[in-house]
């Protein structure tokens, strides 16, 4: 089953939870189902480089992607670019004039520059709602009736098709600057998906491409043959609508996402930056009081303080890795340097998704036990350098080897208690069992990529000019970085098996029976 725009993500999934929620398909990270197969998702499929198709204005710019340093992107906005995006503000109701900030060309094409100091917190910029581009403005549009019942993203994403090409559309210089092609992982050709082998985002990256396709044919027998009349199938093709989507995933952010999903002109010129230290998100929805006029707003907050000149950013997910980034919008965090890029592991990440086996033969009580405690018969976690594996994670995974004599924690009598007891460790054999599971699925997981941590390295300290290249080197040295960690992590564990305190002891201590030292206490011993 497919799922919606905003969790299509694969087991990556939630690599922040949701990166890929698009469910099914041998999707690299879940274990112990794949433990042998993890990361070698088929290249096959004819995904070749896709050129956004349609009527797109000669213009437009080619946006490429930043890799190591997101400052170093080689991007063309023009000059041409930046009077159309000041024309573009004034025809959606912003006074140029008054604003803190104004359109420019940036490394990572058109950006927001300040125009005097910036607090974090300060409103830096609002659009008013009537010239955002929401499932409102597709209902009365000419193919509202059309695309009556679709999902909202579905709806954003004809209208795009079909309004950029609307002469007289009070958007038109939005779509003039709408970038032509996109860096999202989900354009790139099979050479360059060949450079993600074995990677978590390739399979997502794949799980997006089949999500599409497989919208694309719904929509095309649902709604766009339907009504020949009004959808060109030149204008409204597989190519036209993987990049509406590419648009929608790049350009909205909460809170205008799910069914609020909505494009805001200007308030998205805004970058990813590292400058952004304010939690707080930066797209924030005021609502109008409908008096003398106000109605509801989006307002950009900036994250930081900025000086003036300064681009301002801001952080498109503090939760988002590398890879989440290089699918979503086509670049990926790091640092100045190589050297401190090696130093600097933020954005690594993997994630893992482990399940209770079906053929388990106490799943049903797992699968219960989990269930109580809030998860489920599988659960995803990010798993991020310098973090090691959470207590939860722990536990499912004492949980799903919990066998033999330990099996009496998964009765009945125990069933609201269990989680509680196995978030310790329960026995040597359950604790050997769990670090032996995980060391076997790093170690498949590694054997998967086609490089080596060390080849990596010593491609990016040499220096990569190819944009995707360098980002896909970045995702697949990140993702190792964190797997070889949690290897470490679990051999260590191995290692001090015999200096843990395990469920029998912990229950005797409880009992009074077992003194500081382990020891029985005398009145044990008398008995
Ligand atoms: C919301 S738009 C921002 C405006 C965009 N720069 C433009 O020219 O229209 C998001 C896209 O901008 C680009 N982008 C944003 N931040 C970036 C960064 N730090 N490095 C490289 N590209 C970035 C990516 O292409 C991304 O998909």
């Amino acid at each position: 089953m497919l799922h919606d725009f905003y969790h299509i993500q694969g087991e990556w999934g939630n690599f922040h939870h949701g990166f890929v929620e698009i469910l099914g398909g041998g999707v690299p990270g879940r274990w112990p189902r794949d433990m042998s197969t993890m990361s070698r998702s088929s290249l096959l499929g004819g995904h070749g480089r896709r050129e956004a198709a349609g009527r797109l204005s000669s213009s437009r710019r080619r946006v490429t992607v930043s890799s190591l340093n997101v400052s170093t992107s080689s991007v063309e906005a023009t000059n041409s670019d930046i009077k159309e995006a000041e024309t573009l503000v004034g025809s959606i109701g912003v006074a140029l004039d008054n604003l803190p900030v104004k359109p420019a060309r940036v490394q990572s094409g058109i950006g927001l520059i300040s125009k005097r100091e910036l607090w974090r917190g300060e409103e830096i910029l609002a659009v008013p709602r009537k010239s955002w581009i929401t499932v409102a403005t597709v209902k009365e549009s000419p193919i509202g009736s059309a695309v009556e019942g679709q999902r909202p993203w579905v709806c954003l994403a004809l209208f795009l098709l079909w309004e950029r090409s609307n002469l007289n559309s009070p958007w038109k210089s939005y779509f003039k600057l709408l970038p032509a092609e996109l860096n999202s992982t989900l354009f790139w050709s099979d050479e360059e998906l060949a450079e993600l082998q074995g990677t978590q985002l390739l399979g997502s990256t794949l799980s997006f491409k089949e999500f599409v396709e497989t919208e694309f044919e719904r929509v095309r027998s649902e709604v766009l043959v339907p009504n020949m009349a009004l959808f060109d199938p030149s204008v409204f093709n597989l190519e036209a609508f993987s990049w509406a989507f590419g648009i929608l995933r790049s350009r909205t952010f909460p809170p205008l996402t799910g069914e609020d999903l909505a494009l805001v002109p200007l308030a998205d010129f805004i970058n990813h930056g590292a400058a952004a230290s304010d939690a707080r998100p930066s797209w924030e929805l005021r609502k109008g009081t409908g008096f003398f006029g106000s109605q509801d707003a989006l307002v950009v907050r900036a994250q930081g303080d900025f000086r003036a000149g300064q681009e301002v950013v801001m952080d498109y997910g503090a939760e988002k890795g590398n890879g989440q980034l290089a699918l979503e919008y086509g670049f990926v965090e790091s640092a100045e340097s190589t050297a401190a890029f090696l130093q600097s592991q933020s954005r690594d990440c993997f994630t893992l998704t482990l399940e209770i086996p079906e053929g388990d033969r106490f799943a049903d009580d797992k699968v219960d036990i989990a269930d109580i405690n809030g998860f489920g018969a599988s659960v995803s976690f990010d798993l991020v350098c310098g973090q090691g594996p959470s207590e939860d994670m722990l536990t499912y995974l004492r949980l799903m080897v919990l066998d033999g004599p330990d099996a009496f924690l998964l009765e009945a009598l125990f069933r609201d208690a269990a989680w509680g007891h196995i978030s310790l460790p329960v026995s040597r054999e359950n604790e050997e069992g769990i670090c032996t599971a995980m060391l076997d699925g790093c170690r498949a997981a590694l054997e998967g990529y086609g490089t080596s941590v060390d080849e990596d390295v010593r491609l990016l300290a040499a220096g990569i000019d190819d944009p995707r290249l360098k980002v896909a080197v970045v995702v697949r040295l990140g993702e190792k970085r964190v797997l070889q960690e949690l290897q470490g992590w679990f051999e260590a564990h191995l290692a001090r098996l015999d200096k843990l305190e395990y469920y029998a002891e912990r229950r005797l201590r409880d009992l009074g029976l077992l003194d500081d030292k382990g020891f029985m206490t005398p009145w044990v011993f008398n008995e």
